[in-house]
Order: structure tokens, then sequence, then C-alpha cells
């Protein structure tokens, strides 16, 4: 931590069932040089990885379905959330996380994956950071229905799209996932899915 505008930082710890909320009691230096006392509250889930999966061959991606009670709390008539493959990173890297969790969620065994950025996707309320890739998968990679831990009751469908389908369900609304959108979107802008020339 380096931000000398930052001064006398306390956490508390507001809840600590699954994740945790900390409370950050702090002062920050305005424009004027004078100390203002703040506090913020920030939900830390740990870390995560997400993944898109797509075949160049097929023009096709591999996406997941589940229920989110979060977005089934906020407007989401039945819950159910179209997105990329991701997890938590528990005490993997993300690399090791993303393969690992490929395999689980979709059945897929990834041999290389491409890291392509790092965002926080919501930064001024959950400390997370998700860390991006891209991966190419093709049928003999396929060792697992794939669905999920089941101990863990993930229940997760396996989605295989047209590129072209997906990118239009971000349009019509059927894909609302932040990290979804922003892979679809990259695989666009950097032409992942056009096919190499004979
Ligand atoms: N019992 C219990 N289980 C929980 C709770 N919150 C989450 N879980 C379970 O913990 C597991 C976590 O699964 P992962 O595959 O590791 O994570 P994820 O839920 O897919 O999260 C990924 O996507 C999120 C949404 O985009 C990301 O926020 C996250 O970083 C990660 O990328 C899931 O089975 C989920 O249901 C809780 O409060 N209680
Ligand atoms: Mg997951």
């Amino acid at each position: 931590m380096g931000n000398s505008k930052v001064r006398d930082l306390k956490i508390d710890i507001l809840s600590d069932n699954w994740y945790t909320l900390k409370k950050a009691t702090f002062e920050y230096q305005n424009k004027d040089g004078e100390w203002q006392p703040q506090s913020r509250e920030a939900y830390d889930r740990g870390n995560g990885a997400t993944i898109l999966l797509f075949n160049k061959e097929e023009q096709t991606v591999i996406l997941t379905r589940q229920f989110r009670m979060p977005t089934y709390l906020n407007g989401n008539e039945t819950g159910m959330m179209i997105e990329a493959c991701a997890g938590l990173l528990d005490e993997d890297s993300p690399e090791a996380c993303i393969k690992r969790e490929a395999e689980e969620e979709t059945g897929y065994r990834i041999r290389e994956v491409c890291k392509i950025f790092e965002a926080y996707m919501s930064p001024g309320s959950v400390t997370e950071i998700i860390y991006f890739f891209t991966g190419e998968y093709s049928r003999e990679m396929k060792v697992s229905d794939g669905g999920g831990v089941e101990s863990e009751h993930e229940n997760i469908e396996v989605l295989e799209i047209p590129f072209s389908e997906a990118m239009a369900m971000i349009t019509d609304g059927r894909i609302k996932d932040g990290k979804t959108i922003a892979l679809l979107l990259y695989a666009q802008a950097n032409a992942l899915l056009v096919p190499d020339k004979p």
C-alpha cells in the first residue's frame, strides 16, 4: 500500500460468514491538503479467473449456464446467467485455477491458455481482481461432461454456441455478465474467431 494521501487505515470485519465484508476507516487528504475522515465497505471474496473457450474451425464458444442468487435478488427473473467459465483462485495461480475450472465446469482439459488482461470488476465495492484468459478447445480435449463440482451443488449447464450467436446475445440481453461480455468483445476486436487462411 503506497498512497501518501491515505492515513490511519483501520479494518473492521462486519461479516465473516462465507466470504468477508470489511469496513475500512481512514483519512483521505483532499486537494486543499485537509485530512477528511472516511469509511468504505469492501466485500472480499478473494480473486478469480475466467476464460473464453473458442474453436476457430467450428466458429463456436463454450459458455455455461447457472443459477446466480445475487442476480435473482436484483431483477433477473429466473436468476439464470450465461457466463464464460470462471472460478475463484483458492490457493492456485490464475493459470492453474482456470485450467482446473475449465475442466470441472465444461469438461474440457485445456493445454494452452493465453492471459489477455486483468480487471477489477466492481472497484467501488468488491476487492476481487479477475484474470482473463482465452483458450482454444477441440473435441479431443473433452474428458468429461463438466457441470461443476458435485459436492458444491454447482449444477452448471455447458453450452456450445456459434460465436455470432453469442455476440447477438449481448445485444439482445441474453448475456448480461460483465466478464463474459468483455471476453466476447475482446475476441471480436482481436479477430480470434477468424479462420486461419489455407
Ligand atoms: N455455501 C455457500 N456457497 C457459496 C457461497 N457463495 C458462493 N458459493 C459457492 O462457491 C462456489 C464457487 O465456485 P467458483 O466456480 O469457484 O466461483 P464462481 O461462483 O463461478 O465465481 C466466478 O464468477 C464470479 C461471477 O462472475 C466471479 O465473481 C468470481 O470471481 C469467479 O470468477 C460455487 O459453487 C458457489 O455456489 C455462499 O455464500 N455459501
Ligand atoms: Mg464458476
